[in-house]
């Protein structure tokens, strides 16, 4: 335990506040784990899978009225309303901290306080940073000991300073109508108060990692992210890395642990990953941009993934992790999801915990959004660089989404501005199976309008000082789409292992070693450019996805500026220059 005043002191008013019966500091020890996997097996909060098929692995539900982040429930409490910005939900800290003590006060009556000290980040590495979350949920305990770096090292660390984040969760009342995740990015606080679904409560991901952290960035000169982080070995054993941003169920974590095609991988072509979800990137020593991935697990999807679509993530899921509203099959003890195979259990629970059938039950077994919580160390294709203190330099940052048309398949912005303009139009259309309105174009610049914790104008901003300070050693910026669609429907690029063409284009461009076409938009690749060895694809097809439509083009610039309106006075004016040059362009 440690004897950094600050926190000792913080841990007193929680007491106080929540009144437990006891608290636990949690060391991260094995033993300690252990006992508590134990304990919440005893009360049914967990249920021990087969041990032989899936050894360490455990299944939780939550209720089921608490299976996703709530949007509508995030607030950023910065003291004045504009620094939220007119993509966030706002509320006054005063109020706020009254509010969320009010409800959590004496929540903890006849339960246990874990305090959970925790690094985002390699410990002590100079990019990382320490929180503390205090919570009753063991569930939350085991999850945060996947998902973040947990234990005394962590507090030895720190030592006496006072830089660290808060983080209060107290599960008391499950009604989601007092649901509330509040952020209070001037005091270094996160309230978390009745949800029990991990992106609302393991405080490190979304809360800390990209709302406060963003915030940190632009106070410090730093960058947090929603971004993969990748590394591309050649034949040649050198490693080149990338970052990625994609909104959520655009293929984050498939790109971040993709196989190459056959060809490439018999010459010695190497994927690494070394993040799926999150990356914080700062100014190294050498002038270029280092990334480290500040989570230790990965919180995935779990339908869809299978040994096709991602063999590396299932893989990684058969240790030592705890799966979240999946169909518990009651013959062997294991879990199946929808898309695992083809073969649901007829004698199986469904993600509420009732009698289902997989062969005959018109409704789904595994909820859409339940997850897996696994160790980042059992991914066969891990980075050898995942705990490294300095993190890895990035080549290329690649922003990308979901767009039947009008997006190609990849271009290379113009230059770091121009890129920033890119990511800040950045936008997915929902699909058919979500909302029934298809094509609908939703922005979400840079993958972060859920996460970015100020004004996203600022953040903008932010993004441009950032081109000023790495200068020409700045990585280079793309776009991609796998998901242009044919007349019926289909995705016309094949996509997943075969995206690892696009990257290797995208890598010859930063080393300066392949031409590409100029257009309204930015550098296109000539079709003969992208090897499609190996693959049944024309490259008529692929000049069709690489091709910019001006008129598409020009209708989407108008939904851009109409977008650029919220912002206001605190839009760049870089990013207005940047739509009146792309016009411009684009009415040649
Ligand atoms: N057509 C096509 N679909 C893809 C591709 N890559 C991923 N997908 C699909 O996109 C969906 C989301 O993929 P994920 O990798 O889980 O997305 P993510 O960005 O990590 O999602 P979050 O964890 O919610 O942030 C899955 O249904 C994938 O099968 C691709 O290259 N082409
Ligand atoms: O935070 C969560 O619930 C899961 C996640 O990665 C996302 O939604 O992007
Ligand atoms: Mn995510």
């Amino acid at each position: 335990m440690t004897t950094n005043k600050s926190v000792l002191a913080w841990i007193d008013e929680m007491k106080a506040l929540l009144t437990p019966d006891k608290v636990v500091w949690i060391d991260g020890s094995e033993a300690q784990i252990e006992a508590l996997r134990a304990e919440a097996c005893s009360t049914g909060e967990l249920i021990k899978l087969n041990q032989e098929k899936l050894p360490g692995c455990y299944l939780h539900r939550t209720k089921v009225n608490d299976v996703a982040r709530v949007e509508d429930r995030t607030f950023i409490c910065s003291r004045k309303e504009e620094d939220a910005g007119p993509t966030n939900n706002w509320k006054e800290p005063q109020e706020a901290y009254k509010m969320l003590f009010d409800i959590a006060r004496g929540s903890y009556k006849g339960r246990t306080m874990y305090v959970i000290p925790y690094s985002m980040g390699p410990v002590g590495s100079p990019l990382a940073k320490i929180g503390y979350e205090v919570t009753d949920s063991i569930y939350v305990v085991l999850n945060m000991n996947i998902m973040t770096r947990v234990g005394a090292e962590v507090e030895k660390v720190l030592g006496d300073s006072e830089d660290w984040i808060k983080g209060l969760h107290a599960k008391c009342d499950i009604d989601p109508e007092k649901r509330y995740i509040c952020h209070f990015p001037e005091d270094n606080y996160i309230i978390s108060v009745n949800s029990g679904y991990g992106g609302n409560v393991l405080l490190g991901k979304k809360c800390f990692a990209l709302r406060i952290a963003s915030y940190l960035g632009k106070c410090e000169g730093w960058m947090a992210e929603h971004m993969l982080i990748l590394g591309i070995e050649n034949p040649q054993g050198e490693v080149k890395y990338v970052s990625a941003a994609f909104p959520s169920a655009c293929g984050k974590t498939n790109l971040a642990m993709l196989i190459p095609p056959e060809g490439y991988t018999k010459n010695g072509y190497k994927v690494w990953t070394v993040g799926d979800d999150i990356a914080w990137m700062r100014k190294g020593e050498d002038g270029r941009l280092w990334a480290i991935n500040p989570e230790y697990g990965f919180f995935g999807v779990a339908p869809g993934t299978n040994v096709k679509s991602n063999p590396n993530a299932l893989q990684s899921t058969k240790k030592d992790t705890i799966f979240t509203n999946v169909v518990l099959n009651l013959d062997d003890n294991t879990v199946w999801w929808e898309g695992l195979d083809k073969n649901p259990p007829e004698n199986a629970l469904n993600w509420k915990g009732e009698p289902w059938n997989g062969k005959t039950s018109t409704e789904k077994g595994a909820h859409p959004n339940s997850r897996f919580t696994a160790p980042a160390k059992n991914c066969p294709c891990i980075s050898s660089e995942f705990d490294a203190v300095s993190g890895v330099p990035i080549s290329a940052i690649i922003f990308g989404g979901r767009r039947a048309q009008t997006t190609p398949l990849v271009y290379q912005s113009r230059d770091w501005d121009n890129g920033v303009f890119v990511g800040s139009i950045m936008a997915s259309e929902t699909t058919a199976a979500a909302t029934g309105a298809v094509g609908v174009v939703r922005r979400d610049p840079m993958a972060m309008l859920p996460f970015c914790g100020y004004n996203m104008g600022d953040y903008f901003k932010h993004w441009f000082e950032m081109g000023e300070v790495l200068g020409d050693k700045a990585p280079k910026i793309f776009n991609v789409n796998w998901f242009r669609l044919d007349e019926d429907g289909n995705f016309i690029w094949p996509g997943f292992g075969d995206n690892f063409r696009v990257l290797e284009w995208i890598i010859k461009r930063c080393e300066g070693k392949v031409d590409a076409d100029e257009t309204a938009i930015g550098y296109v690749p000539k079709a003969e450019d992208i090897n499609l060895e190996g693959l049944d694809f024309s490259i008529d097809t692929l000049r069709d996805i690489l091709a910019v439509d001006n008129d598409l083009w020009s209708k989407e610039a108008e939904g851009i500026e109409e977008f650029y309106k919220k912002f206001g006075d605190k839009l760049p004016k870089e990013l207005a220059d940047q739509l009146a040059s792309l016009k411009e362009r684009l009415s040649k």
